[in-house]
């Protein structure tokens, strides 16, 4: 379902031409030389269109190190003074936003768990309105959706119309090779429902290492998203916070330079009448599937009303293995995914049990 929010233009608010937004910094600002050398190996690069730091970092024990603090914003001011580089950090408190917008910071995020609880987004909002900041919004840490777009909807009433989501990958209890699961299925449900909506994706917090961040990145930008935010520190490995993470900003520019740029359609004519022309194939067999998906449904039916007068379950598991079974081997053999084809077929049996559960509670036609 197509969701609104009254948003301009990420173009309007900052206009990288035909590349992708790049927001890249320390995780935290720990002195001042390391956000001043960063920030000028970054914008020497040239690649780089915004400096991150964090200042005051929620951190999941206590005892860890919770950000510099407000001193921190000083030092941002100074490396946007001295480097030209918009700054931006994230800010948890009507406290923090009051404070960062009087340093002169340029852009905010809202952290993963923040943006899991409406108390604190709540509050974020209210301090913000009438105030003309961008403000990008990291996802939930726990794979919620509405929970996301909640928060990116608490922002826009309060009138802050220059808005992006960013995609930092969702806690899972589950051991993988990423710190935070891409779960890329909600960020795709995220574009579709807000298509004017920018998102940009973070490979940093996803991977939690240095060595996957170029296969994120380029993920992202094949999904259509808007730009990313990379950590960088100048000797990530005495980094204070997330040190297997991060990347020297020389390390930062060859990874940038590696990424191919995807865009959202070609101006080549030719590609689009190839396009268009596979499109129209594809048209044709979709009419069909949702045909034979009618017919097959009807047959469910039938098969309904007899199960009902005969006093017959609706679930027949040993019928519905033999059809996972074959319909597999078929699919193989046709080089189909198998987990593919048997999500469809669970699909499709969901909804032939739900359509029978109507049937059964039903009078046959003689006796209604
Ligand atoms: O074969 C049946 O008994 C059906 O009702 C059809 C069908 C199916 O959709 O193929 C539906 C429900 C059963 O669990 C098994 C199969």
């Amino acid at each position: 379902m197509k969701q609104t929010l009254d948003i301009v233009p990420l173009k309007s608010w900052f206009d990288t031409g035909d590349a992708p937004l790049i927001i890249a910094g320390p995780c935290s600002a720990e002195t001042e030389e390391q956000v001043l050398a960063t920030a000028h190996l970054l914008a020497n690069t040239g690649r780089v269109n915004v400096l991150r730091a964090g200042i005051w970092k929620p951190r999941t024990r206590p005892g860890e190190f919770e950000g510099i603090g407000s001193i921190g914003l000083q030092w941002l001011r100074r490396a946007k003074e001295e480097t030209g580089l918009p700054i931006t950090t994230e800010v948890a408190t009507a406290k923090h936003v009051e404070e960062a917008l009087a340093a002169g910071v340029d852009i905010l995020w809202i952290g993963a768990r923040s943006t899991a609880n409406p108390f604190t987004v709540q509050e974020i909002a209210d301090a913000l309105k009438g105030v003309d900041v961008p403000v990008l919004v990291k996802n939930p840490v726990n794979p919620d959706l509405s929970l996301w777009l909640g928060a990116l909807e608490r922002i826009n009433r309060a009138g802050v119309k220059k808005l992006a989501a960013i995609h930092r990958g969702f806690s899972s209890y589950e051991k993988t090779a990423f710190r935070n699961e891409p779960m890329w299925d909600i960020a795709i449900q995220l574009k579709t429902m807000v298509p004017d909506l920018p998102v940009i994706n973070d490979p940093s917090h996803i991977c939690g290492n240095r060595e996957l961040i170029p296969y994120i990145a380029q993920k992202a930008f094949d999904m259509d998203m808007q730009g990313l935010i990379v950590e960088s520190h100048i000797d990530p490995s005495v980094a204070w916070t997330d040190a297997k993470q991060q990347v020297t900003p020389q390390a930062l520019s060859d990874l940038l330079a590696n990424l191919a740029l995807r865009h959202a359609k070609s101006d080549d004519p030719v590609f689009e009448d190839k396009l268009a022309q596979l499109r129209k194939d594809i048209d044709k067999l979709d009419d069909q599937i949702i045909k034979i998906l009618s017919d097959r449904m009807k047959i469910v039916e039938k098969i309904g009303e007899y199960k009902r007068d005969n006093n017959v379950t609706i679930l027949q598991v040993s019928r519905w293995d033999e059809i996972i079974q074959k319909r597999s081997n078929v699919a193989q053999a046709l080089k189909l995914d198998k987990e593919f084809t048997v999500k469809l077929l669970e699909l499709i049996h969901n909804e032939s049990i739900r359509k029978q559960n109507e049937i059964m509670n039903t009078k046959p036609v003689a006796e209604a």
